[in-house]
């Protein structure tokens, strides 16, 4: 069974020693909100079965592309194209530009040229996302300084590589958008694998492979890193980190989709070849899937242009895995609405603090709509006088936190001023989608929704707990002097942790 216009391709795939096992496995076309076109299981599929293998050598990578060894080591390092996304950019361009002489001709041929991400929408669109942080992630001008001011560059400098027309119809700022596109929603972080060096790229690493690969238990598979890379992450500090992996194009293991909590199967790397294999038994005619980590909705559709929408158990529809992000200077904004009580001074100073600590500058509130321990944390630290807060500094943490009125009065205006980020209510969402939306507007509706019930779920919750601890000073008002049983502890993360910051 193939999904029209993958023969070429799959054989393609089979003549460079790409295995795939035809007689559990095709590919077809599901319904859009199913992920268009997919695998499917041709047979009772037990768990732990090979679905298909790559060899190395067929992902598409820095690593494998002629173009690093033809533009020049010491170039390429100087310009920085092993770092971030931009060097794969340029090599996918630059492979797309050989057409039918590349050796990934027949891939590149199947792979999208238009995507339903909020990087290609138009303004009215993208204002329908209003109140979401997605807008703020989508780095269009970063890639188009990167684009400018570094590719652009490096091209036109080797005529002898890049001819003047060949830049206008393969190198243009389109072009570069497509191929990011094409490396967000698709590529792995391929894990290096022993005896890979910086020289032994493309096909003489064959040999190479196969003496590393008979050195090693290769039925020990390490469990892979599914394809959640991302500039972001990519330009983290981890440079011990990065070095272990490449991002990279994996021909067949991209044509696979995702959803929420269905993953089927996964890739696993070893010395010479990536195998996709099934982590659980997958019945006949059930889709294979591949998913990326359960993101939220708003990430699925930055990244990838869709979204999940399924029965939650609590009711109504929706992505369990969704989240609301909440930025550290709505909390500030809270304080400045109280002039005089929090000088300027001191919260800079507080907030420089709880960064340099690692606190993160993004509060995050899950579907279980709890406070998160890091908003109250930071909250407390307002809080404290300054005799507490040099405590604080001097032992590197802040105190234990507990929540009481003062901290939950601020922590549910945090609530209701990123609630006021959003121009539409929760009914009005849900009443517009059962009207007819294009696919852009109902993207955008099922993604602010998701985050707008779990906010309001979160200040349902606060200003119940807020209730609670007013009934239960009044029942202790007089029998005690402080205010101590006032405070209900809360299960704290401790000091925040040093996790690098987005
Ligand atoms: C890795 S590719 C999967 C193969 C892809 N369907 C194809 O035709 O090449 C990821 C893309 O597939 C689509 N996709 C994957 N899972 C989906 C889902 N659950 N619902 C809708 N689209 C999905 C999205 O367009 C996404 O960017």
């Amino acid at each position: 069974m193939s999904a029209p216009g993958l023969d070429s391709f799959v054989s393609w795939f089979q003549r460079n020693n790409g295995f795939i096992d035809t007689q559990i496995m095709g590919f077809c076309t599901f319904a859009p909100s199913e992920g268009g076109r997919g695998a499917v299981a041709l047979k009772d599929i037990p768990e732990g079965q090979v679905l298909f293998s790559i060899p190395r050598s067929l992902t598409l990578s820095i690593r494998n592309s002629s173009l690093p060894k033809l533009l020049g080591p010491q170039l390429w390092r100087e310009k920085q194209l092993d770092k971030g996304w931009i060097g794969l950019i340029l090599c996918m361009m630059w492979e797309n530009a050989q057409g039918p002489s590349s050796k990934w001709a027949e891939y590149l041929e199947i792979l999208p040229k238009k995507f339903d991400t909020p990087m290609f929408w138009d303004e009215n669109d993208l204002q329908e996302l209003k109140g979401t942080y997605v807008v703020d992630k989508l780095g269009k001008e970063d890639a188009e300084r990167d684009y400018n001011e570094k590719l652009l560059p490096i091209v036109r400098s080797r005529p002898d590589l890049f001819s003047a027309e060949s830049i206008v119809t393969y190198y243009s700022l389109e072009q570069y958008h497509i191929m990011g596109s094409r490396i967000l929603s698709r590529s792995f972080d391929v894990e290096r694998w022993e005896g890979d060096s910086e020289n032994d790229s493309d096909q003489n690493n064959i040999a190479a492979d196969t003496s590393v690969g008979s050195a090693i238990d290769v039925d020990l598979p390490a469990p892979s890193s599914t394809n959640d890379s991302d500039p972001d992450e990519q330009n983290s500090d981890d440079e011990d980190e990065e070095d272990q992996v490449d991002v990279s194009m994996v021909p067949v293991a991209d044509l696979l989709n995702a959803r929420y909590g269905t993953e089927n199967a996964k890739l696993f790397y070893e010395p010479t070849e990536l195998k996709m294999l099934t982590t659980k038994p997958i019945a006949v005619g059930e889709q294979i899937w591949n998913t990326y980590g359960d993101l939220p909705n708003a990430e699925l559709l930055r990244r990838y242009g869709h979204v999940d929408l399924m029965e939650l158990s609590g009711g109504g529809k929706g992505n369990p895995g969704d989240v609301v992000e909440i930025r550290a200077d709505v909390v500030v904004s809270v304080l400045f609405e109280r002039p005089g009580t929090f000088p300027e001074n001191r919260i800079k100073a507080i907030i420089d603090w709880y960064l340099e600590e690692g606190g993160d500058d993004v509060l995050v509130i899950e579907a279980d709509m709890e406070l998160p321990p890091q908003l109250l944390t930071l909250i407390r630290l307002f809080l404290l006088s300054p005799e507490e807060f040099k405590k604080a500094q001097d032992k590197g943490k802040p105190p234990k936190n507990k929540v009481d009125l003062p901290l939950l009065d601020i922590a549910i205006r945090v609530l209701q001023l990123r609630s006021d980020e959003f121009l539409t209510s929760v009914d009005t969402d849900e009443a517009l989608l059962v009207s007819d939306l294009t696919l852009n507007k109902y993207h955008a509706t099922v993604v602010r929704l998701g985050e707008k019930k779990i906010l309001w779920g979160a200040l349902k919750k606060a200003k119940e707990l807020r209730s609670a601890l007013v009934e239960q000073s009044k029942g202790t008002a007089g029998s005690e002097t402080t205010s101590s049983k006032n405070k209900r502890k809360i299960t704290s993360d401790g000091p925040p942790s040093k996790k690098s910051k987005k």
